[in-house]
Formats: C-alpha cells, structure tokens, sequence
C-alpha cells in the first residue's frame, strides 16, 4: 500500500522560509530531532512503568550515524515508534502545525525582534528540511500487531506514505543532507553539535560506538547525594581549564515552576572575565542557549553554571521574555537563594567569608546596587575593611567609629582611602587623630558609597583627602590661628603668586602646628562627580564634561613655615613657598615632570645652603 497525499497548511512556502531565517542556526536540527528520539524513549519506559507496555525495554541507546558517501545522517531510537496513522497526526498535522505557527509569528515581527525569534524558535521535526532537501520516516510502534510505516517528503508539501518492513520497534530518521549543508557530513562537525545541545540528555546517546552525553548530570541529583568534589568537577567539565569556584548554589523547585541548576560563584581575576563563561541554559537537560540575559537578573551574570527549566518560555522573543510571569518568578526566586546562601555563608565561617571577600564583594555590591530585595538581605552581610585589614559589617562599623567621628551635626563620617598607598599621608594623618579608615578601592566603591549614603542614616562618606584633617570631621573646637588677619592675607597671596595655578584655590587655614605647612585636598563633591564621569556615567554627567581637576590649597597658619614665608625677603619668600607647596604636591602624588626635577634641584640647594 502507498499513499500520497499533500500536507494540509496554509503556508504554501514554508521550507525556503524556515531555510532562509533559520540559516544562522542550522545545526539546532540535530538537537531537535535527537530530543524527539529521546522523548519517544522515555515515554515508552513511562509506559512500561506503568504497566501499558509489557515488552523488553533492551538497549533504549538513540543512535546518530552519518554516511558521507551515501549523504544520509540518521537518528535511530527504540523509543514507542509511530504507526502509519500516527505519522499522518503527529508529524503531517502536528509538526506542521508547529513550523506554520512559526512563520506566522515570524511575520508579525519588526525586523528588530525577527532575529530574536529566529534563535529560540524550537523548529521540532521539520528543522530538518533546514540541512535535508529529503527526508525519510521509518517507525514501527511498541503496539502489537502494528505495521511499520515509511515515510518521505522532499521538503514541498507532498509526502508519500507506505508500509515497510522494520523488525525492530522505534523510528529511524534518514536525513538527505542538501548539496549546501555539506559540512555536516563532517562526523567531527556532528560532534560537537552533539557535544553542545545534548550532552546532558537523559538517554544515551551514542556516536561513532561511544556515548557522548551524561544521563545524569549533578544537578538532577539531591545535593546530600554530591560532594565538593563532584560540584568542582562537574563545574570543571562545563568550563575547561578554569580555576575552581568560590562556591556554588544548587538550586531545585518544582512549585510554583519547575527549575533546577547549580549556580558557581567564579574566582574573578579581572573584569574582563566576568562574561567569560557564562550561565548555560537547559530545557529538560537539552541545551538551549548561554544568552539568559532577561532570565536570570542582570547582576547575576557574573556567575557560572546550569539553569534547567521547562518553565522558561524559549520559542518567544525577548521583549516578550522581559513581561512573563513565570521569568519574572524566576528572576526573584534565583536571587533570594543566592541572598540566602550568602547570608548562610556568613553566619557559618565568618572567617572563610572574610577570605572570600575580595571575589565575592563585587558580586555583592553589584546585587546591592542593581536590586533593593536583594540589598535589604545583603546590608546584613556585605563587609567594610579598613586600611589595617579588619573586617566590619555595617552595623559593626557604624558602632566602631560612632564615639570618635562623629561631626558637630551628629552625622557620622566614615573615612576612606581609594589609594591606601597614593593617600598614605592622609591615612596617617586621620589615623593620628583616633580616626579610622576604610578601604574603599573596589570597582563599584563609588556607586556603592552613595547607596549607603542615602540608604544609612546619619551617615557621610569622605575620601581622606578631601580635607584638611580637622575640616574632615567637623568638631566645635576650633584651633586659634596665630597670625593677624593682615599676615594670613599677606600669606595667601604669596602662596597664590609663588604657585601661579588657576586649579588650586589658595587659603590660610589654622591647623595644628604638627600638621604639614601646606595641605592640597581634593573636594569630594567635585572628585565624585569626575569619578562618575570617568565611570562613563553620562547622561546628566555630561554637563561636568569640561570641568578641570579642582584642588585645595591649605596653607597651615599655624606651622613655623609660615613665619618663615612672611618674614623672608622676596625671593626668599618665594623659593620656602614654593617648596611648602611641591612637598603638598608630593604628598598627593601630584609632583610630576619638570616640576619634580626643579622640586628635587631646590631642595638639594636648600640642604646646601
Ligand atoms: N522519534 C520519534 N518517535 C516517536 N514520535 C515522534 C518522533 N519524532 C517526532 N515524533 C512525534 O511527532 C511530533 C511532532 O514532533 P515535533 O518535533 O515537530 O514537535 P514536538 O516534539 O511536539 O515539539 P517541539 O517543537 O518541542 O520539538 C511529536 O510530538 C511526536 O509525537
């Protein structure tokens, strides 16, 4: 018996569509007829399970096979098979129906979100005909007393359907691989396809007489079943060559979605690796994609691993992927797990947290920075370290430097260093006076400075040089300036002349008498707003753009140099001012070029003198 008959569709011309926009993603072909052999097996062990099927289940292996002199791929699985009828309902009514819905929604699209679709559109059997100009079916169901059936279609929308002859149950898909998809007849080709998309399916999957794929990968098991070692292994397996992971997240729902996954936290060395490797995305242990950007939250990407869900909607496009409930329950429940973690981690070795501060805390502070849930958990574990190495939480911290650096208003001003060793003098200068300091030398530091800002009460931020060490924390008592009021303009202005930069404001200021003679501050308002800007900030930034580096020049009335200054004649005058000033300039980190050889030429003369 034969049949022919026509495909019932309302797109004529479908194939050179799918042909033609799926071209970047042809290889998915493979994936998608290799999950079909794959289901068709598990659903004949269900039913075994569930006593429909009495048989022997046997060797259930799917087998890919390429013959390159014959041109054919084949995918051969012992899976339920499909009976003539069957073939008719599932693959010329059903997959059909499938491959039409995608052109349809191809159709509605701008040109924008087109590609999008493209990628993630699971194409099912019919992406065959993307690498295939014929296509061959033979299948003979589990049932008893079934015939096999053998099907064909040359990619329009005739088919020929007759009775075969095939001992064994299960389906063979023949692939006649088109003059223009040669490459993969390649068997190395096939393989890594095989290697990308179905390494972790459920079935086995044999090719060229080996196994390719791990039924079980860890993250189908129950973490009491894993070890570390078989965390950092699996975790090596999916990114060769890696350093091992801080630690990892294993996460398992089934309600109100299903999803399971491991998610590492990597060693980052630099910020050029945090893309590296990225989250792989699973439906049922088929890989679909490393792009989860709008699945998982944004700050999350910096971490490694699997996440598997049937939940996650692949066949739509991003816009689309961004607005659905069921991402956007995900999104919450990955973040609250990591939050969890951390906390736990934390609470359990405080110590090992410690260790692990310096890979984690970016992490951190970008979750903090990027999501307010997230940040509510994490204000109690994300740490503050201080130029002597200790580590504080912020409630630790605040109680540490409450007594000592509080302002008059009441406000607490946590002091910080961008540059322990650049600032060193400032360090010691605030630690001279019972202050601490942190370091806050992080990438993130700036943003997340203001976040605390605004967040904690009471509470500023002030680089340590961003003011003369008694400006910095303001108290009520005031240091007595020696000097008349005409001496102190008297000072400033030679100051100003032997200095001679509209940059450095000049003034007279009443410092301690051990305070260095000149002092050069940079505002932290000011600095801030060129940090954004050079962080690419833009936008309101924008308006700073023409802004030169602004700095304070204070010049400590109080110090012996300052008589000194007043008292010499002219040039005298000049040459100790001058030199106060390249010693400020020192201490910044500022001293450079021709200033510097004439800085080190006068001071060689000054000890000479
Ligand atoms: N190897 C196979 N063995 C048994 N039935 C199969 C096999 N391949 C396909 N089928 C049947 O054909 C149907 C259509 O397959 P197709 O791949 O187009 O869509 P799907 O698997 O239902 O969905 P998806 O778009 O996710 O692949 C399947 O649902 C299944 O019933």
């Amino acid at each position: 018996m034969q049949e022919k008959g026509s495909i019932s569709i309302h797109t004529e011309n479908i194939f050179p569509i799918i042909k033609k926009f799926l071209y970047s993603d042809h290889e998915i072909f493979l994936r998608e007829l290799v999950s079909n052999a794959v289901d068709a097996t598990q659903k004949l062990k269900s039913l075994g399970q569930l006593g429909e099927f009495k048989g022997e289940l046997g060797d259930l292996k799917v087998k890919v096979s390429v013959d390159k002199e014959a041109r054919t791929i084949t995918i051969s699985d012992r899976g339920l098979g499909m009976t003539a009828e069957e073939i008719k309902k599932y693959i010329n009514q059903i997959a059909f129906s499938g491959a039409s819905e995608f052109v349809e929604k191809y159709k509605e699209q701008d040109a924008a979100t087109k590609d999008q679709i493209i990628g993630k559109f699971g194409m099912g059997f019919y992406s065959a005909f993307m690498v295939a100009d014929n296509v061959e079916i033979f299948s003979k169901s589990y049932q008893e007393g079934t015939e096999a059936a053998h099907w064909t279609c040359d990619g329009s929308t005739e088919f020929t359907l007759e009775t075969a002859e095939k001992a064994d149950r299960g389906t063979d898909i023949v692939l006649h691989v088109a003059a223009d998809s040669d490459e993969f007849l390649e068997p190395a080709r096939l393989r890594t396809i095989l290697n990308k998309y179905c390494k972790f399916l459920p079935i086995e999957i044999e090719f060229e007489g080996e196994v390719i794929n791990q039924t079980q990968p860890i993250w189908t098991k129950q973490p009491a079943e894993l070890t570390d070692e078989d965390y950092v292994k699996f975790y090596q397996e999916l990114y060769p060559f890696s350093e091992a992971p801080l630690f990892w997240i294993h996460l398992n729902v089934d309600y109100p979605f299903n999803l399971t996954g491991i998610l590492y936290f990597p060693k980052v060395k630099d910020e050029l690796q945090f893309s590296r490797n990225k989250i792989q995305l699973y439906s049922r242990q088929v890989f679909i994609t490393d792009e989860v950007k709008d699945i998982v939250p944004e700050f999350l990407m910096l971490l490694h691993g699997v996440i598997d869900s049937p939940d996650i909607p692949l066949n739509v496009s991003r816009s689309f992927l961004q607005a659905d409930a069921a991402v956007k329950k995900i999104n919450t429940y990955i973040t609250k797990k990591v939050a969890d973690k951390l906390a736990e981690l934390y609470r359990k070795d405080r110590t090992g947290f410690e260790e692990k501060w310096s890979d984690v805390g970016l992490f951190v502070k970008y979750g903090m920075l990027s999501d307010d849930k997230f940040y509510e958990k994490a204000k109690d574990f994300v740490l503050l370290q201080n130029t002597a190495g200790k580590f504080f939480t912020l409630s630790e911290y605040q109680e540490f430097v409450q007594a000592n650096q509080k302002d008059k208003n009441e406000q607490t001003v946590v002091l910080y260093t961008t540059d322990a060793e650049a600032q060193h003098s400032f360090v010691v200068a605030a630690q001279d006076r019972g202050y601490d300091v942190l370091k806050l030398d992080a990438v993130l530091d700036s943003h997340f400075i203001g976040q605390l800002e605004q967040k904690l009460e009471k509470v500023t931020f002030k680089r340590v040089d961003a003011d003369t060490i008694g400006k910095l924390i303001e108290k009520d008592e005031t240091t007595e300036s020696v000097l008349s009021d005409d001496d102190k303009t008297k000072l400033q202005e030679l100051f100003s002349k032997a200095i001679s930069n509209p940059q450095m404001q000049v003034q007279v200021e009443a410092l301690s008498p051990q305070d260095a003679p000149v002092i050069i501050t940079v505002p932290e308002f000011m600095r801030r707003m060129k940090d954004m800007q050079r962080a690419g900030g833009g936008g309101g930034m924008q308006m700073f753009g023409s802004l030169p580096d602004s700095y304070t020049v204070s010049v400590n009335a109080n110090h012996p140099v300052a008589q000194r200054v007043l008292s010499a004649d002219d040039e005298g005058s000049q040459k100790l001012a001058r030199q106060a000033f390249d010693l400020a300039l020192l201490a910044q980190g500022l001293l450079k070029g021709e200033a510097l050889t004439a800085f080190v030429k006068r001071s060689a003369d000054l000890l000479t003198a």
